[in-house]
């Protein structure tokens, strides 16, 4: 048996090349053979049928239903589903993204065992997350498999030349502090997820929230940036106003700019690079109002760091999903926000995008005020150290947190 694996980039089509190694024999002929497909492909599958038919067929002891489940926890999920109906082939799609530190060495061993009776052919656009079992990795070149050999590529060393846009006059102390969680708890059911979080974050700060699968971190963002109802009657200061004592969720979210990987799924409409980066003075996807001149001016001056000037009418969708991205994350920044959100930002990139994105993070991080808060189980190598990590820790009573200093 011979365990195979395909580098991709993030230009490949992917579910093209599935389709092609399980029907059309890119890896050998696998007709006669009984298949599984670990990848979010699958997970989404699963949660269709959930929604649509009530079918729950991937359950572990603590998750009755993918829904509710946490990224790490449908990985995990997916997994024991997959053993439990001994396939003779696993096509292995994306290992590590979503799964925590330990989780991450698990898997390794667990695939490590299964590959003595189970083919393992695997997909991956970060190199360095191949099963160490792995003989031969290949990559598509001209239409067609050729081995992969040295990897490097330094073509992006010094990618975002131009300065960011000012922020003029604005005064992101009157902000202090961006965030301050006084002893929250949040329960789902008898279920205690968060217990006693304290945490405060200052104007300017560059945070990492890190933590276990299923420990709290989606929870703690949605009592941020979303309106989650558990956020109700705690004690929460976001830019130095207690929740609760009138403000809206839009004056909150105009305040926050956003970006997580799970949002290039939801682009579908055919909107140009520039308007795509206008609209995030507006917090709609597509333009609905008249941009000031002000406004399309420092919209021009992103598109000119990110060397999409000459681009700006071309459609979103035709970018990589690399490029996608930083359009998205100059869209969060465009308005000056005082807190810029990334949750899982780089999962799905592949390597040379997420050098891209390292690099835009760096810059925003040297010359604008805005406080970052990075949620992510990787530390990627290119990005600049955070000030401060706030670590979870999960408990049968509830994660706590603390602060990890540099
Ligand atoms: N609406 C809900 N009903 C019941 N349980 C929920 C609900 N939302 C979240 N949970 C549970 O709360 C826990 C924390 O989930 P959360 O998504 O915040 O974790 P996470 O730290 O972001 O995990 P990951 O790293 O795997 O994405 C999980 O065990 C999840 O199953």
């Amino acid at each position: 048996m011979t365990h195979k694996a395909l580098y991709i980039s993030n230009l490949d089509n992917k579910k093209a090349l599935i389709d092609a190694i399980i029907n059309k024999g890119l890896f050998g002929d696998l007709s006669h053979l009984k298949g599984a497909l670990f990848s979010e492909i699958t997970i989404n599958k699963f949660i269709e049928e959930e929604r649509t038919h009530g079918i729950y067929q991937v359950k572990t002891d603590k998750i009755k239903s993918l829904q509710f489940a946490s990224q790490g926890e449908r990985k995990k999920a997916l997994l024991q589903y997959i053993i439990s109906k001994s396939p003779d082939y696993i096509i292995v799609d994306n290992l590590l993204g979503s799964l925590d530190v330990s989780f991450q060495q698990e898997i390794q061993s667990v695939f490590s065992k299964l590959s003595q009776t189970t083919l393992i052919i695997q997909i991956e656009n970060r190199v360095g997350d191949f099963l160490p079992f792995i003989e031969q990795i290949y990559q598509i070149k001209n239409d067609s498999l050729v081995l992969l050999v040295n990897h490097t590529d330094n073509k992006f060393s010094k990618p975002f030349l131009e300065s960011l846009p000012s922020s003029g006059h604005l005064d992101y102390q009157v902000y202090h502090p961006v965030i301050k969680f006084n002893n929250v708890s949040v329960s789902y059911g008898d279920r205690t997820i968060l217990s006693r979080i304290n945490w405060e974050i200052k104007p300017g700060e560059f945070w990492q929230l890190i933590g276990p699968n299923g420990s709290g971190k989606s929870t703690i963002l949605s009592m941020i940036f979303g309106d989650n109802p558990k956020a109700f009657g705690q004690n929460i200061t976001l830019f130095g106003v207690k929740k609760g004592s009138g403000e809206s969720v839009w004056e909150i979210k105009r305040k926050i700019g956003y970006f997580s990987s799970e949002m290039l799924r939801g682009f579908k409409r055919l909107d140009s690079i520039g308007n795509m980066i206008v609209s995030g003075f507006f917090d709609t996807i597509g333009l609905y109002k008249q941009p000031t001149n002000q406004q399309i001016k420092s919209a021009q001056q992103w598109l000119h760091v990110l060397g999409l000037f000459e681009k700006r009418k071309e459609s979103f969708l035709s970018l990589s999903k690399g490029h996608q991205s930083l359009v998205l994350i100059a869209r969060a920044m465009v308005k000056h926000p005082p807190l810029l959100i990334l949750d899982e930002p780089t999962n799905g990139l592949d390597d040379h995008d997420v050098k891209l994105f390292s690099q835009l993070i760096n810059k925003i991080a040297k010359e604008t005020n805005t406080t970052i808060l990075y949620v992510s189980h990787r530390l990627e190598e290119g990005l600049l150290k955070p000030d401060f990590i706030y670590k979870l820790t999960t408990n049968e009573a509830g994660s706590t947190g603390k602060v990890l200093e540099h």
